[in-house]
């Protein structure tokens, strides 16, 4: 089983509770259900999304004890054009209420980084105050990419569709406008950078393509928003000091 397969399966059985725990009307419920979301607008200059991240299955020690507070204070006097919070747990140390509380404190669109295989995720994450959710092809049938993704249109929400590989562009819908490229091997959890140039062609030209994860410096941000990328999700570098 890879790490992604293990935390997709851990996330599946997590959610048979959840959902006894906080019903879907419950969720609707819910204060943040009815906002206006916040629609992500690229003007022209790379779209950095900053990521609050503690640890993750690849580095257990990101920044352990980081104050999400400070941390949301810091990335929006950065300048920075959206937030990602990292919700998932265990392989983490996330939560939905480190998400629910960067939203108390930013005007900025936040993304909602998890491990989205069911619906009710969609409507949770409208209801903890997300704008963007990310949804993974590699852990999506083709049609369930396809109803997640058209849930989250029909709420408000914008969908990041995350690939790691080439042959995971068939399973995206035909309408997707912002289109990760995760350099991260998800089975073996390295990186290789160069998979962003070497995908890159295979991109459909309407997309905002987003280059996601290992980028520590503003040269790299500067070379791949000259090849076509415009925006970029970058976590441990921000969450350990900033760009180089
Ligand atoms: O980072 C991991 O170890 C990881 C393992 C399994 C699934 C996803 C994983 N990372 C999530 C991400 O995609 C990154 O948090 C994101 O792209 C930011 O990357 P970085 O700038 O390298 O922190």
């Amino acid at each position: 089983m890879t790490v992604l397969e293990k935390i997709v399966a851990d996330k599946k059985e997590a959610l048979v509770a959840t959902k006894q725990r906080v019903s879907l009307a419950q969720l609707k419920d819910e204060a943040f259900y009815n906002r206006k979301s916040i629609e992500p607008k690229t003007n022209g200059k790379p779209f950095i999304i900053t990521e609050f991240k503690r640890r993750s299955p690849s580095n257990p020690d990101i920044n352990l004890h980081a104050d999400l507070s400070q941390k949301v204070r810091e990335y929006q006097s950065l300048g920075c054009s959206a937030i990602s919070v990292l919700t998932e747990t265990n392989y983490f140390g996330g939560s939905n209420a480190d998400l629910i509380s960067a939203r108390t404190k930013c005007e900025v669109p936040i993304l909602r980084k998890d491990f989205i295989v069911d619906s009710y995720q969609i409507h949770e994450s409208k209801a903890i105050g997300a704008d963007m959710v990310l949804l993974i092809a590699a852990s999506l049938e083709k049609q369930q990419m396809a109803d997640l993704f058209d849930l989250s249109l029909e709420l408000g929400l914008t969908p990041l569709v995350e690939i790691h590989e080439e042959d995971e562009l068939s399973k995206i819908p035909e309408n997707t406008v912002w289109l990760g490229v995760n350099s991260r091997n998800l089975k073996t959890l390295e990186t290789d950078k160069s998979k962003f140039l070497k995908i890159y062609p295979q991109l459909p030209s309407h997309t905002i393509k987003v280059a996601e994860s290992a980028i520590k410096s503003k040269t790299e941000v500067d070379e791949l928003f000259g090849l076509g990328y415009s925006a970029f999700l970058i976590g441990e570098a921000f969450m350990q000091g900033g760009l180089q």
